[in-house]
């Protein structure tokens, strides 16, 4: 096809990444790197996505992902013969089919290191509100209960608790961190033992239950980790137990949550993640020893500026044939 428009040409000749939709971070990525690749837009065409994705199966080898939205799957990789590269703007990769992944060498870069110290701070928040009452007393003094009624049920001691980190990954590592500071005494589950931290693990999360006074779930949702606590778990952490959930919904057995907390089973819960996002369930809204966040543990303009970096090194690199940033293992 002939071209008379240089800039145009020259954009069709850069190094191709593809989209399937829309988002706020792809925008900034693309706005610090239009002049070293070009972003194909599959939401932006007239043309069905698959239809878009078989007319360029031939030369798009990256792809940009995000939690959002609906998961790359086996289909959408079938499409994509000439891909290498996923690059997921998210810490989860649970809406990537990894085994599909796997199977066609397709590398994939995740954010998890960048969003780690931001999940720890809601992580830690979460637990401070949920024992302090920080939320429930704020709404009591805005109130004007502190008038009317006097004073306000007591929260308990953060320093001495057993925090049970579900997950020490990058982000179970922080929590661990600022906890530890805080006087708690840290243990935790995860698939294998950690050689490298002294903190007690317990191979088997319920025995993890019985032993901690607040359970705070970071661990990546898979097959394995699906309502991986359970009723079982959440009888073992105890009535005065705590469950912090900055992971996924789906880690928790949420109908089995709602119940132990209703029936005062557990004594309270923080969680930024739910089972059916933005959908959190009623019940929930009445309690005083729930906090509720909107899945933003991650979402600090810092965050996104090193969000923005991370995903042009990772292109960077890989057009020119250099080692990833931050490529994930998938074994
Ligand atoms: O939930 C957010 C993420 O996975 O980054």
């Amino acid at each position: 096809m002939a071209h008379n428009n240089h800039t145009h040409l020259h954009g069709q000749d850069l190094p191709k990444v593809l989209q399937l939709l829309p988002n706020p971070c792809f925008a900034l990525v693309e706005a610090n790197s239009s002049h070293k690749f070009h972003f194909l837009k599959a939401w932006a065409s007239p043309l069905p996505q698959d239809q878009f994705l078989e007319t360029h199966a031939g030369s798009v080898q990256v792809l940009l992902s995000s939690s959002i939205g609906p998961p790359i799957t086996a289909q959408i990789l079938h499409l994509l013969p000439s891909l290498k590269l996923l690059v997921t703007i998210s810490a989860g990769l649970d809406h990537v089919d990894l085994a599909e992944c796997r199977a066609r060498g397709v590398a994939i870069a995740s954010a998890s290191k960048i969003f780690a110290e931001d999940v720890a701070d809601v992580a830690v928040g979460l637990l401070l509100d949920v024992m302090r009452n920080i939320s429930a007393s704020d709404r009591f003094v805005r109130d004007g209960f502190w008038v009317s009624k006097g004073d306000f049920a007591l929260g308990s001691k953060i320093g001495g608790k057993r925090v049970g980190i579900v997950g020490l990954g990058n982000i179970g590592l922080e929590v661990a961190k600022r906890l530890e500071a805080f006087g708690c005494n840290i243990l935790y589950n995860s698939r294998k033992k950690k050689p490298f931290v002294s903190y007690h693990f317990f191979p088997d999360v319920c025995e993890l239950a019985a032993n901690s006074d607040v359970l705070v779930i970071c661990c990546g949702l898979n097959a394995q980790t699906h309502h991986m606590i359970n009723k079982k778990v959440l009888l073992a952490l105890g009535r005065e137990g705590v469950i912090v959930n900055v992971g996924r919904g789906a880690i928790v057995d949420e109908k089995e949550m709602v119940q132990c907390l209703l029936r005062g089973e557990i004594g309270g819960a923080g969680l930024d993640v739910f089972e059916n996002e933005p959908y959190v369930p009623k019940e929930l809204f009445a309690l005083d020893n729930v906090v509720l966040s909107p899945h933003q543990a991650a979402l600090t303009p810092e965050c996104f500026t090193a969000l923005r970096e991370l995903v042009i090194g990772n292109l960077e690199a890989f057009f020119s044939n250099k080692p990833l940033p931050s490529q994930v293992e998938n074994n």
